[in-house]
């Protein structure tokens, strides 16, 4: 008998998460039937979206949802060979029962030296996020100034890297002076630390004068506001995210913003890397994330919470901006 261990949300979160909404719950899972195949994670992530997909898909007592890169430790399914890793959206668990459906093979020529959570990070989810967001909804081209903010996060210091390798000036904004030094490490023309900065605006100006063409919008609120007020004309804005607001219970209200949209003609899109999952764009974009890393052309950093008992604290740390790069946990 295997036993699992899984993290609950004890209750709906009330602002920010904290560690008592949470409670970590043990079961005997059942021998393996026919046809199907157990895993263990090895590798879970922290992301975002648990916090606004929590209000409309959990209910109190719910296993927390979420992926992780998994390997199969016993299986009566030959599609599904012991030994082999996949990506799974099973929720903060340790040990799971699957009949294969939802499992998404680790690309087959993943180098050996590479580690398996890049599979969460870079050349997962948030890699193809900054990706497709980038090039098929700001469709960023040489020339462009692209803003990004959350810029030394997952997703963030993606599109800042990719926006560079398309020729693209790029400016980062984020939320501390390590974050600021990491992101001109990574080839950033202009980084600051938006809660230090005495003027938002101004520091907006300072780093690109001439505005912006693309802007990738991971934060909405009060930066939003203003960042849209400095878009050049023709402008366009890829709405990745808005975790500014994903603890508000009241909605936030600010300026209106149809004038700059009517008079710099701007074209805002809101998208989801769900929708793209099957299209081409997402298997040529992980192949192209892939290779750009063996090429050494795009830098990666994790921020890795050791233990699966460390999970809520790993998830609340990434919300409040502890980590450089991808959040992920090793069991
Ligand atoms: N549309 C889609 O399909 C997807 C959207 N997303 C979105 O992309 C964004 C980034 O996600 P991801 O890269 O995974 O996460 P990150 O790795 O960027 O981690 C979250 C970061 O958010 C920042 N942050 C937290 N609170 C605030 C705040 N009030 N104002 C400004 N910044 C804040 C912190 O960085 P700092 O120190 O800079 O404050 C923190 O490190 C999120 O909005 C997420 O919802 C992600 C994946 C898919
Ligand atoms: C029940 C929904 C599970 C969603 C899993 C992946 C969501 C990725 C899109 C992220 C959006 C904002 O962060």
């Amino acid at each position: 008998m295997v036993k699992s261990k899984s993290w609950t949300m004890v209750k709906h979160f009330e602002g920010a998460p904290k560690l008592e909404d949470f409670k970590l719950i043990e079961k005997e899972l059942p021998p393996l039937k026919e046809g199907e195949l157990l895993l263990e994670s090895v590798f879970l992530s922290v992301d975002p979206y648990m916090r606004p997909y929590s209000k409309t898909s959990l209910k109190d007592g719910d296993v927390m949802m979420g992926s992780q890169v998994a390997r199969v430790v016993e299986s009566k399914n030959p599609a599904y060979q012991v030994g082999s890793y996949y990506v799974s959206y099973s929720g903060w668990t340790t040990h799971f029962i699957s009949d294969g459906k939802g499992l998404r093979a680790l690309p087959t020529d993943w180098p050996e030296n590479l580690p398996r959570s890049l599979a969460l990070g870079t050349v997962g989810m948030p890699g193809l996020t900054a990706y497709i967001g980038l090039l098929e909804i700001c469709k960023a081209k040489q020339g462009d100034v692209v803003l990004v903010n959350c810029a030394a996060g997952a997703v963030g210091s993606v599109v800042g890297q990719i926006a560079k390798l398309k020729g693209c000036k790029v400016v980062g904004s984020t939320g501390s002076d390590a974050k600021v030094t990491y992101l001109k490490e990574i080839g950033f023309d202009e980084a600051f630390n938006y809660k230090t900065v005495s003027s938002l605006e101004e520091a907006l100006k300072n780093a690109s004068p001439e505005g912006y063409d693309c802007y990738f919008e991971n934060v909405g609120g009060v930066f939003s506001d203003v960042a849209l007020q400095q878009m050049k004309q023709f402008g366009r804005i890829a709405v990745c995210g808005a975790i500014s607001m994903y603890n508000d219970s009241v909605p936030q209200t600010g300026p209106y913003v149809q004038p700059y949209f009517v008079f710099k003609q701007l074209r805002m899109e809101g998208f989801l890397i769900l929708s793209w999952e099957d299209k081409p764009q997402y298997q040529e974009g992980q192949k192209q994330l892939l290779q750009w890393i063996v090429e050494g052309k795009l830098n990666f950093h994790e921020h890795i919470t050791n233990g699966f008992e460390n999970m809520p604290a790993g998830f609340i740390g990434m919300l409040s901006g502890d980590n450089i790069g991808k959040a992920v946990i090793k069991v």
